[in-house]
């Protein structure tokens, strides 16, 4: 019997020492396949406890790689189990602030910079 998988814990599926990931609503384990992955592991890793499905056929695996995956098959997606959320990229603005910080204080110091000047050159 097939056996069925949940979002939940194929997501839990995502290191180097335990990686699995669906293609076409069947779940892989490539752990022992990343060393030999010819397009790297870390392809691979970005993508553990994810559906790969887009990223595989992106890349125009050939029918041998396609043949691979039956060695690696684990289960099939439980499609009635709850989706998992992958976290939210920062928001950008989170991200600007500390670039603006900067040419806040560089400001400040033209504005010190042109006082002391100022005063310096009173007689
Ligand atoms: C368990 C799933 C996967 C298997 C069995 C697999 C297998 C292979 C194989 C055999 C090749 C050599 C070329 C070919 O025969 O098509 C290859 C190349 C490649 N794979 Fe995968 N792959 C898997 C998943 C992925 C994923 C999810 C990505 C993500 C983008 C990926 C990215 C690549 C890239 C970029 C190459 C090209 C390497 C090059 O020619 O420079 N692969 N893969």
């Amino acid at each position: 019997m097939v056996k069925l998988l949940s979002y939940k814990e194929i997501s839990e599926h995502n290191s180097q020492s335990d990686l699995w990931m669906i293609i076409d609503g069947k779940v892989y384990d490539c752990t022992k396949f990343m060393d030999e992955h010819p397009g790297g592991e870390e392809v691979l890793l970005d993508l553990g406890g994810q559906d790969a499905t887009g990223p595989f056929a992106d890349i125009g695996h050939s029918d041998d790689a396609v043949k691979m995956l039956e060695d690696l098959y684990v289960g099939d997606v439980d499609k009635d189990s709850e989706p998992v959320k992958r976290a939210e990229p920062e928001p950008a603005s989170a991200t600007t602030g500390g670039e603006g910080n900067g040419v806040l204080i560089l400001a400040l110091l033209a504005v010190a910079a042109a006082i002391f000047y100022y005063f310096m050159n009173q007689k």
